[in-house]
């Protein structure tokens, strides 16, 4: 099994940020929604992505934001990819591309089959697609909740791997949602706290121990097919 690209979101700290590099993690993302309690302002954003420059690739997630507030994150952090994770329309994506000129990541809730003809919407305006899970009722975040969807609604896409897998991921069940829904990436957030807002390295630590040890179960299961081929 080949390890999928990992985005870490919600990092608040630069040890986080350090623990996560350490361990292999390629992107890592900064909430910039005052409601959440990942919610980074301007300046803070700017020292981390001082710090991971050349180390990661970063992200900073936005929610319906008006094209000041993304020109100010264009100009000032300069992040690899602006991911937007309100109800922006395709054409609002494709909007925002030409106005900062960053590659975009479309995040899109599922809950039903329906959900998913989004993606054939949003394809041709955004660079890349990440699938989360619908707010649950009373939230005031649309991502973050720590809710995964039902993973099988995705074998409607066929052979189309080409997203991130988000919503609910932990230690516990990263192993199968690499197992099961072979994504192009996977991104985790609060399934690595340990309390809203607050990562924890011990966490961290497990959800790339369950990584390797797929990995490593997935090598062995394919060296024993080759095995079997050539007894
Ligand atoms: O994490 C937040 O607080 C947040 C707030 C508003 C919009 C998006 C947000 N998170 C975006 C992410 O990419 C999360 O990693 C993704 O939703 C999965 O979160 P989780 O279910 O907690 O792993």
């Amino acid at each position: 099994m080949t390890r999928p690209h990992i985005k870490i979101c919600g990092l608040k700290t630069e040890a986080d940020i350090d623990t996560v590099l350490e361990r292999g993690g390629k992107e890592i993302g900064f909430i910039h929604f005052a409601p959440s309690p990942r919610h980074l302002e301007m300046d803070a954003m700017m020292r981390l992505r001082a710090h991971a420059l050349g180390r990661a690739a970063v992200t900073v997630v936005t929610v319906d934001a008006d094209n000041e507030t993304l020109a100010r994150i264009a100009e000032r952090i300069r992040p690899d990819t602006l991911q937007l994770h309100g109800s922006e329309s395709p054409a609002r994506v494709a909007e925002i591309a030409a106005l900062t000129g960053l590659p975009v990541m479309k995040a899109i809730s599922v809950s039903m089959p329906q959900d998913l003809e989004a993606v054939a919407r949003f394809r041709p305006v955004a660079d890349r697609i990440l699938l989360d899970a619908k707010r649950p009722k009373g939230s005031v975040l649309p991502g973050g909740n720590g809710v995964s969807f039902d993973w099988s609604l995705l074998d409607a896409l066929g052979e189309d791997r080409q997203f991130l897998l988000s919503g609910g991921i932990n230690p516990s069940n990263v192993a199968e949602a690499v197992r099961r829904v072979r994504p192009q990436g996977l991104d985790a957030s609060s399934g690595l706290e340990s309390a809203p807002g607050r990562k924890d390295a011990g966490l961290i630590h497990r959800f790339f121990d369950a990584l390797d040890a797929a990995a490593l179960a997935g090598a062995s299961d394919a060296s024993s097919s080759l095995e079997r081929r050539f007894a």
